[in-house]
């Protein structure tokens, strides 16, 4: 049985309870969608060595349960054994800590904005944004500024989108977008990762409406 600290675990799950709540009050995890995950061990050097603490599948992330969380290995494979099913989508969470150092946190959510972008977009395969002060949310400061974000086909194989995924991300832009499914976020803290969702949704949003105002005046 793998050694793990309990008190990082423990502190692990409440963070990833926090964040589920708090995205929850924002809507941000329709019928049962979305699914989070915190880095428990292993540096980011000793990437294949590293456990998450991920969510469970299926469950209403608007409730709390004491079967909300569970540690997978990069395999996907459970750590200890168990009943409980971690995120259908777990490997597209351990490809994403493999392939970006110092990823500590991985977060997940179907939202209207990042669905309608997703779509909007997908033909070119990316979507830019530039000069937006919230582009600061990316530690880009500098003037003209400007943030691409990828967009992947939404393959029903997760290993298969995965893969996908891996292909197209990079260290220096924290997400990804699944076409017409949802946006993959990550950061070197829960708090960055926090930050980089809520800035890509702002984003989103206005250009959506700016897109609606354009056709309509
Ligand atoms: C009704 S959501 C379909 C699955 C999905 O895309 C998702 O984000 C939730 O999957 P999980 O297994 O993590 O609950
Ligand atoms: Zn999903």
């Amino acid at each position: 049985m793998e050694k793990i600290n309990l008190e990082a675990i423990q502190i692990a799950f409440d963070t990833l309870q926090n964040v589920k709540d708090t995205f929850s009050k924002k809507g941000w995890f329709p019928a049962t969608s979305g699914n989070l995950s915190i880095r428990v061990k292993g540096t980011p050097l000793e990437k294949n060595q590293s456990i998450i603490a991920i969510t469970s599948s299926g469950k209403d992330k608007s409730i709390r349960t004491p079967e909300d969380y569970i540690l997978v290995k990069m395999d996907g494979s459970l750590v200890l054994p168990s009943n409980l099913k971690p995120s259908a989508e777990t490997l597209i969470h351990t490809s994403i800590y493999q392939r970006i150092p110092n990823c500590q946190a991985v977060f997940h959510i179907h939202t209207i904005p990042n669905n309608l972008i997703s779509e909007l977009y997908a033909d070119q395969g990316k979507v830019t944004f530039i000069n937006h002060e919230i582009i600061k949310a990316f530690d880009i400061w500098k003037d003209n500024a400007s943030i691409t974000i990828p967009i992947v086909e939404n393959y029903f194989s997760i290993p298969k989108l995965a893969e996908e995924i891996s292909k197209v991300i990079q260290p220096e832009v924290p997400g990804v977008l699944i076409r017409n499914h949802g946006i993959y976020v990550w950061g070197d803290s829960d708090f960055t990762a926090k930050r980089h969702l809520e800035a890509f949704e702002f984003l989103f949003e206005y250009q959506m409406n700016m897109y609606f105002l354009k056709k309509f005046k």
